[in-house]
């Protein structure tokens, strides 16, 4: 098959991990008979020091056009405190928003191999196997206004979380759609006992769990479901959530698997190209020293392969290999037990492309 794939390195450890899931995608083309044609585009930091915008128009138009977009990561302390629209998120956000990628998916799965690498007990974290459905093109990163004021007291500041029924209703639906094809479970978190925006989505989550008997729906505030996602994350399948509440939640349950390096995510809307990136930033502490991880964009590659262009084999593939390798025992720093050998980002991924390889030929 030939098939265009957008690739957005970013900053930071963006472009290093960006460059491992070329590798990958370069190998299962050759082992699988495909063309892939990458175009490159800007965001982020990257975007505003070279084009003076964190969102070129031409990074849409390339991603609009492509048959997937592949993300690292974007921003940093360089970027980070421009003030309104110059903030590097906004760039992320605004690709998110052209896009129309509503839904953020984000699997969360506990490898056998890293169970001692979680802080957390055995019993805990073994066979955890859930997933974040995050709505991503709403609630409070999006509302207006999102400014400084001046107040006869003073300065002050404001942040909106608005929703449109119809934005609850579809990211809803997805995740009871999901929970069909698992375990039949949707957590819908929110924050009902405070906030509106949270009572009008437990309103919708309650009447959209109507259209689907066969699926167990249960509602937990926010606040308890980050402490159960702790002390017990084995009971949940699917959870749906608000934008900042799933971005916040997935961070945390990153450590069920061991790493924020660990979590790849999916960002579909059922028409136009879905985007692909690790859950995980630009990470500047690491940035430029061959340390990261790069199995979360590895992982991500996979998500593309096998939602965007249903290359089943292909994308089991990748994932399997991705599983070999943690059992064969290799690492990268942030993963790593003490006095175990640490992989930089190139070595792991070309742990990865081995692997590939032998499952092919097997
Ligand atoms: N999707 C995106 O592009 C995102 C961008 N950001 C941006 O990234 C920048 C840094 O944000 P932080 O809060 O530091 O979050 P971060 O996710 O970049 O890093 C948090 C911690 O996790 C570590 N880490 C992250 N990814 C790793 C990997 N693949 N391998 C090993 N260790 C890894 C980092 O070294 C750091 O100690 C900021 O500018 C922020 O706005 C943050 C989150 C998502
Ligand atoms: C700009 C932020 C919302 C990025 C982020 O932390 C994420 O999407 O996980
Ligand atoms: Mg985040």
């Amino acid at each position: 098959m030939n098939k265009t794939i957008t690739v957005i390195p970013g900053d930071g450890i963006g472009p290093e991990v960006i460059q491992s899931a070329i590798k990958v995608l370069d190998t299962v083309a050759s082992n699988f008979n495909h063309q892939f044609k990458y175009q490159y585009a800007k965001l982020g930091g990257v975007a505003i020091d070279e084009d003076g915008t964190p969102l070129p128009q031409e990074t849409v138009d390339l991603s609009k056009k492509s048959d997937g977009v592949l993300l690292g990561a974007v921003g940093g302390p360089k970027w980070d405190t421009l003030p309104g629209h110059m903030r590097p998120e906004k760039g992320l956000l605004g690709i998110r928003k052209a896009l129309n990628l509503y839904a953020n998916l984000r699997p969360v799965t506990a490898y056998k191999a890293l169970i001692d690498a979680s802080t957390l007990k055995r019993e805990v974290v073994e066979d955890v196997d859930l997933m974040i459905v995050r709505e991503l093109t709403g609630g409070l990163y999006f509302g207006e206004p999102s400014e400084r004021r001046t107040e006869a007291d003073g300065e002050a500041v404001v942040d909106t979380l608005y929703y449109k029924k119809s934005e609850i209703e579809r990211i809803v639906r997805q995740a009871f759609e999901l929970a069909r094809l698992r375990r039949k479970k949707v957590t819908s978190v929110d924050k009902a006992n405070v906030l509106e925006s949270s009572r009008l989505w437990r309103e919708v989550a309650e009447a959209i769990g109507k259209e689907y008997p066969d699926i167990e729906l249960e509602h937990m505030l926010v606040d308890n479901a980050a402490m159960q996602l702790i002390r017990n994350p084995k009971q949940f399948d699917v959870v749906v959530t608000e934008n900042m509440f799933g971005d916040i939640l997935s961070d945390e349950a990153s450590m069920l698997t061991g790493s924020l390096g660990m979590l790849p995510s999916a960002s579909v809307s059922g028409d136009g190209p879905g985007l692909y990136e690790p859950i995980h930033g630009s990470a500047p502490d690491i940035a430029g020293q061959n340390k990261a991880n790069p199995l979360a964009t590895i992982s991500s590659v996979a998500m593309l392969l096998r939602y965007s262009f249903e290359m089943i084999e292909e994308a089991d593939a990748v994932d399997q290999a991705v599983t070999e390798v943690l059992e064969a025992g290799y690492r990268t720093g942030d993963i790593a037990q003490q006095g175990e050998q640490v992989l930089t980002t190139e070595e792991m991924t070309e742990k990865v492309i081995e692997r590939i390889q032998l499952v092919v030929t097997n």
